[in-house]
């Protein structure tokens, strides 16, 4: 949300996202970028946002606010500062310096924008930084670098958005997608999400209150999810000590893989019960 809306700011306490991300760069016209830093680092450090991740995305370091920006957000501690259009190691570098220059706290780590060919070609470096914690797809700009179009389905997109998976996928992190920009169409965003989610995306990057019921419903397990994943657990437990390596839970083969992913499942209701 733009950090110089103070309605907004307001608004996101109440709203059921996991995480905030208070901007100070795209969504701020230029005129406005101190008061968005005041409001975001006051906000940020109010602790007033509950459980949700509070992080606050910088303008990058070779715009005119982006060293004050990151030096305000370092003062704040949130969990995370947000870096657009990351290029590679070399800007995560710079970032990193500065934030312990300016004595930040361990836990506020880097979310970096992939949203530029440079950032593409240096998926696997920048998922493999150690202070990036989450990439984080910016489809709008990578669109437009591309000169491509903004289509159902993201044909355009597609190769770029596997691309990053794979490099958060080698180094254990994070990856959200990108945004869906028609505010007022509840279809369509269902359609981008749900495609999120089958990709492998860990969630999705919102611009209104709107978007966020529904991301939260594809992303969590169903209640019949829920009882399959214990179900898959409880026979091949079962099969285990019989001696046994693979067993059919509803005429389907289950191997110990598949019990992974159904702990992903119950640690994940675990999770959003967790969350009251
Ligand atoms: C897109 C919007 C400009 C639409 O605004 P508006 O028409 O005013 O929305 P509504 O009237 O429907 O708003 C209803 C109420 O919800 C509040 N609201 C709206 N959006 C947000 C929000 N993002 N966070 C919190 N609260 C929000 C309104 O204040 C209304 O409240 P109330 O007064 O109680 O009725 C607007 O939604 C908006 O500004 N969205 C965020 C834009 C933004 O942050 N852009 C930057 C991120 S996108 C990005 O990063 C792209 C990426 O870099 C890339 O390259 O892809
Ligand atoms: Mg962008």
């Amino acid at each position: 949300m733009p950090a110089a809306n103070a309605r907004a700011l307001e608004k996101a306490k109440s709203i059921p996202a996991d995480a905030l991300i208070f901007d100070l760069e795209d969504a701020v016209a230029p005129d406005a970028k101190d008061t968005a830093r005041e409001q975001a680092a006051a906000a940020a450090a109010s602790g007033e946002y509950g459980q949700r991740e509070v992080t606050i995305r910088c303008n990058g370091l070779d715009t005119p606010w982006g060293e004050a920006d990151i030096a305000a957000a370092a003062a704040a501690g949130p969990s995370a500062i947000v870096i657009p259009k990351v290029s590679g190691l070399d800007a995560l570098g710079a970032v990193a310096d500065r934030l312990e220059a300016a004595g930040a706290p361990d836990h506020t780590t880097i979310w970096a924008m992939v949203e530029t060919p440079q950032a593409i070609f240096a998926a696997r470096d920048i998922a493999g930084f150690e202070r990036v914690s989450v990439l984080v797809m910016g489809t709008n700009d990578l669109a437009k670098e591309l000169r491509a179009e903004l289509v159902p389905g993201r044909a355009p997109l597609y190769p770029h958005l596997a691309t990053a998976l794979l490099a958060a996928r080698e180094a254990d992190k994070v990856i959200l997608d990108g945004v869906y920009n028609d505010v007022r169409d509840p279809e369509g965003f269902e359609v981008e999400a749900r495609q999120g989610f089958e990709m492998g995306f860990d969630g999705k990057t919102l611009v209104h209150p709107d978007q966020v019921e529904p991301a939260n419903r594809i992303w969590a397990p169903s209640e019949e999810q829920v009882e399959h994943a214990r179900k898959v657990i409880a026979a091949f437990e079962e099969a285990e000590a019989k001696g046994r390596g693979v067993v059919t839970v509803d005429g389907r083969m289950i191997e110990n893989l598949h019990v992974d992913n159904a702990r992903r499942t119950l640690a994940t209701a675990d999770a959003i019960a967790a969350l009251g």
